[in-house]
């Protein structure tokens, strides 16, 4: 069981290292606070010391070369504990911040796919950047440097006070109205700081919309149609960040006013008290130090105040995708047959929605090829993600092997699993690694023998750097058959027992289906075999087809067997085989 968290740690998102380094950052801070009262302390004895002249004295070398030294040692500490300092606050708080989206990618990743179909990826991304790169800067420019001026400014009144208390209370007294001025004001703040937020979420949204569209913005000329909506999300970003920074100024403002009056009250009150002799110039003198010395920041920190508010906007949203619930399973289950087993299924993309998968019955046996045809929209492509865990079935249950998936974890299942879909996510990196994928722990031979097998050598060689070259953002530069044969080549170096396989649908000229169908040929030998079929003059050879419509299996059998039974099949069949003789 893990440690309980204390409510600070909770209520900012901390892992046990980041609260343990906050506090360290703010004992570095306040360390850092007294070290600076050195200087100024040797700065009055100075001071003192040149005044004595007047005073009927005379200045004392000696002296004056002790205070030089003790400057010198003074520079030397405040310089050790500022360095100390900046490491405990910003190396610290980068660390968490490097933490804390590790541990929210690690946690999207375990999500299940529904998660995916109601937040788009401009919000998760802000989740990770954003939001993060908020609690890095409260955690580094914020926190600790408030706290530890607090409790600077607490101590050195509190110490004070046993010498007088009147001068104790009117450096202290201005500083928590100021705090309380900002606090008071939260509502109205986190009210703009939130649609601030959302506006910002809205503007990056239509931004990687109006990027990721651009081509068809071009091809249908909606240059101008397309750049307005984007061009409001940005005038409302625009317009809300100056009404949240206005709204937060007038609050800040009045706080610093009030601090710096701060100083007016204990010059005020040191003079009276000096005239009334009841105070002597040296302890009035470092009360006007201190002062200045604890001020400055802190006026300089109230503007900063308003961010702890928008700090606390950034957890509520990283808080609500962590309190997701991942999907969860046995990591190490042995999966022994591959056969599948779909039993009675029922699934719905959405809750209020139409099911998409209608009590499905069948089965895939274990070494075997079984298509999966019906027109589009039918759920094929659904029915082979249910079987993948991408999503759970809402009914009935997908057993593998005679084991529910659900039992499993979704990573561990994926061992057992090869995919051939048609969009093939390649990444920015070298064709050698976008191959790997398939086996991180593969040999550069076996890599090598699957882009072979999958044949394509033929293309990486007429590459300028062969396996060395960078595909760029999503290999765009490949063509569509490319693509599949690199995807081929992976689920051939991960080598699972059970193959799912989405046929391309766009048209490849004869050899490069050839090319895939021969790659297609190598990968799937001894496997259990699902493919998505488009093209059923490919799927003739099938061990077992099945036939759905509207999410339901209405035909299944072998081709001649469902070309006696004049279904569906046959009508798709026989559309498709017509559909060849044509010609434009
Ligand atoms: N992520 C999703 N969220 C909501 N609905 C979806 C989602 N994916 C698919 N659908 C819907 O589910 C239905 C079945 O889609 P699916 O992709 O499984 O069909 P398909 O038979 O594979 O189609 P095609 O042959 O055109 O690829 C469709 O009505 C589709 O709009």
């Amino acid at each position: 069981m893990g440690k309980k968290k204390s409510t600070v740690q909770d209520a900012l998102m901390l892992t046990d290292k980041g609260y343990r380094d906050l506090k360290k950052a703010i004992a570095a801070c306040t360390l850092t606070n007294f070290s600076m009262f050195i200087p100024a302390m040797v700065m009055l004895q100075v001071v003192m010391e040149l005044l004595k002249p007047f005073t009927g004295g005379s200045i004392s070398w000696t002296n004056m070369w002790i205070y030089f030294g003790l400057g010198i040692i003074g520079a030397v500490i405040v310089f050790l504990c500022n360095k100390n300092d900046y490491k405990k606050t910003y190396v610290a708080s980068y660390m968490e911040s490097e933490n804390t989206r590790i541990a929210l990618a690690e946690h999207i990743r375990k999500l299940p796919m529904s998660v995916f179909n109601s937040k788009n990826l401009s919000e998760l991304t802000t989740n990770l950047m954003g939001d993060v790169a908020t609690s890095e800067h409260v955690l580094s420019h914020v926190y600790p440097q408030i706290i530890s001026n607090v409790i600077t400014i607490t101590v050195v009144c509190s110490m004070f006070a046993f010498y007088d208390w009147r001068m104790a209370l009117a450096i202290f007294i201005s500083v928590p109205v100021a705090f309380l001025i900002i606090f008071a004001s939260r509502r109205i703040q986190e009210r703009l700081g939130k649609k601030h937020a959302q506006a910002k979420l809205e503007a990056s949204e239509q931004v990687q919309e109006y990027i990721e569209g651009i081509k068809v913005v071009k091809a249908c000329n909606l240059d101008s149609q397309q750049f307005q909506a984007l061009e409001k999300a940005l005038r409302t970003m625009k317009n809300l960040a100056i009404k949240f920074e206005f709204g937060s100024g007038v609050f800040v403002t009045g706080a610093q006013m009030l601090v710096q009056s701060g100083i007016g009250l204990t010059v005020f009150a040191g003079t009276s008290l000096l005239l009334n002799g009841k105070i002597e110039l040296v302890p009035m003198l470092l009360c006007l130090l201190i002062v200045t010395r604890i001020y400055g920041p802190i006026i300089t920190e109230l503007t900063l105040l308003p961010e702890l508010f928008y700090h606390q906007i950034a957890i509520r949203r990283m808080r609500t995708l962590m309190n997701i619930q991942p999907m969860e399973g046995d990591t190490e289950k042995p999966v022994k047959e591959y056969d599948i087993e779909l039993k009675n299924i029922s699934f719905r993309y959405n809750p209020q929605g139409e099911e998409t998968i209608k009590n499905v019955n069948v089965t895939i046996p274990a070494g075997a090829i079984t298509a999966l045809v019906g027109p589009s929209g039918s759920g094929k492509s659904t029915l082979s993600r249910l079987i993948a865990r991408f999503w759970d079935v809402n009914k009935g249950q997908v057993e593998i092997g005679g084991i529910d998936v659900k039992e499993l974890d979704p990573e561990h299942l994926m061992e057992y699993m090869s995919f051939v879909f048609q969009d093939v996510v390649l990444f920015n990196d070298t064709v050698y690694n976008n191959i790997k994928i398939g086996n991180m722990s593969a040999t550069e031979e076996q890599v090598l023998a699957a882009a072979k097998a999958a044949r394509c050598d033929e293309f990486i060689d007429k590459m300028p750097d062969g396996y060395q070259t960078v595909l760029g953002e999503n290999g765009s530069t490949l063509s569509g058959g490319e693509r599949q044969r690199l995807s081929i080549a992976r689920a051939l170096l991960k080598d699972a027992p059970i193959v799912l396989l989405d046929e391309a649908t766009a048209s490849l000229d004869p050899e490069s289906e050839s090319c895939i169908q021969q790659a297609i040929g190598r990968l799937i030998q001894g496997k259990t075999v699902l493919v998505i079929a488009h093209r059923l003059r490919t799927i003739a050879k099938a061990d077992k087809i099945i036939v759905l419509d509207d999410g339901k299996v209405i035909e299944q059998g072998t081709h001649s067997e469902l070309m006696e039974q004049n279904g569906l099949y046959k009508r798709l069949y026989t559309i498709q085989q017509e559909s060849l003789g044509w010609s434009v």
